[in-house]
C-alpha cells in the first residue's frame, strides 16, 4: 500500500535553472499537497505532461526525495523515518537506469541479490523466473556491453526485481522503449499486479494509462487535479476518451495562477 499524504516538494533553483526555466522566482513547487493511496493488485498510473511533478512525487515514494510538507507511507512505514524498511520493499526503475557494463547479467543479478541479504539459492531460483521470462537466460553470461539495448533494459530491470518486493514503482516504463520491449515490459507490470503487487507508474502516454492502469491520477503543475478508473475519469469529466479529458482538464488546470 502507498499512501501519500498532503505531498509538497519544492526545488530552490539555481540562477541557471532559473535562466533555463525562464523564471525570476528561485522555488519551484514540483509537487502541491498531493494525496493519493494505491493499492496493492493495482496498477495505479500518474499520468501528466512534462514537468507535471510526476517523477518528483515517485522520488519521494522511493526514498530518494525528502517531501519539503507531508509524508508517505509505504507498506505502513515512513518513507523519511523508516526509510530503509520502504527500500527493502521496493523497486524503483526507470529507463536510465544501467547496468555495469563490463559485467554479466547473471553477475549483476547476484550481486544484487546478495544485497539484499538474499542466499544463492533464492538467487537462483529467482533469476530462473525473471530471465525466462525476458528471454534473457541464453545471454546471461555476456557482459552486458556486448548486448542489445532492449535486452539490457530487461537485463536492468530483471535485476532491480530480484528481491521480489512488494511495491514495483516505474517511472516512464515504455519510454525510448523498441514496440518489443515496451510490451513485454507492460506485460510484465500486468503479472506483478496478478500476483498481488503494487504497481504504481508515471506516463505521458495517454495509451499506456489507458491500457494498463486501473487507477489513473491526473497531474497538472504539481495538483492531482482527478483520480478515478478510466471510466470514472470520463463520466466526472463528461467526455468520451482520456485524450479529451486530459485537455478538458489541462485547459482548465494549466492557466491557473501558480
Ligand atoms: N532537481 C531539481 N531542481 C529544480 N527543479 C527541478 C528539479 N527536478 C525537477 N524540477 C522541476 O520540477 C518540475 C517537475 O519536474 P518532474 O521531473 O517531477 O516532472 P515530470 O512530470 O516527471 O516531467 P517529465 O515527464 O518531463 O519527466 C519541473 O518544472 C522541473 O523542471
Amino acid at each position: 500500500m502507498i499512501e501519500i499524504n498532503n505531498l509538497t516538494k519544492i526545488y530552490k533553483l539555481s540562477k541557471k535553472q532559473m535562466q533555463e526555466q525562464k523564471t525570476k522566482k528561485n522555488m519551484k513547487k514540483a509537487a502541491d499537497h498531493i494525496t493519493l493511496t494505491a493499492k496493492p493488485g493495482q496498477i495505479y498510473g500518474l499520468l501528466g505532461p512534462n514537468g507535471a511533478g510526476k517523477t518528483t512525487t515517485l522520488r519521494c515514494v522511493a526514498t530518494l526525495l525528502k517531501p519539503t510538507e507531508g509524508d508517505i507511507k509505504v507498506c505502513g512505514f515512513d518513507t523519511v523515518k523508516e526509510g530503509e524498511k520502504v527500500r527493502d520493499n521496493i523497486a524503483f526503475l526507470t529507463n536510465e537506469i544501467k547496468l555495469d557494463p563490463h559485467f554479466s547479467a547473471k553477475y549483476m543479478f547476484q550481486f544484487f541479490g546478495h544485497l539484499h541479504g538474499m542466499n544463492d539459492a533464492e538467487i537462483n531460483e529467482r533469476r530462473e523466473k525473471l530471465f525466462k521470462y525476458f528471454g534473457i537466460t541464453e545471454f546471461q553470461d555476456k557482459k552486458i556491453e556486448e548486448l542489445s539495448t532492449g535486452m539490457k533494459q530487461k537485463a536492468a530491470i530483471a535485476v532491480s526485481l530480484v528481491h521480489d518486493p512488494k511495491v514495483v514503482i516505474f517511472d516512464e516504463p515504455t519510454n525510448g522503449l523498441d514496440i518489443v520491449t515496451a510490451r513485454s515490459v507492460t506485460d510484465y507490470l500486468r503479472v506483478l499486479r496478478d500476483e498481488g503487487k503494487l504497481v504504481i507508474i508515471s506516463t505521458h502516454i495517454l495509451s499506456d494509462a489507458e491500457k494498463l492502469c486501473d487507477n489513473i491520477g491526473i497531474i497538472i503543475k504539481g495538483k492531482k487535479v482527478i483520480e478515478g478508473t478510466l471510466q470514472e475519469i470520463l463520466t466526472k469529466t463528461n467526455t468520451k476518451d482520456l485524450e479529451d479529458a486530459f485537455f478538458e482538464l489541462y485547459k482548465e488546470y494549466n492557466m491557473e495562477e501558480e
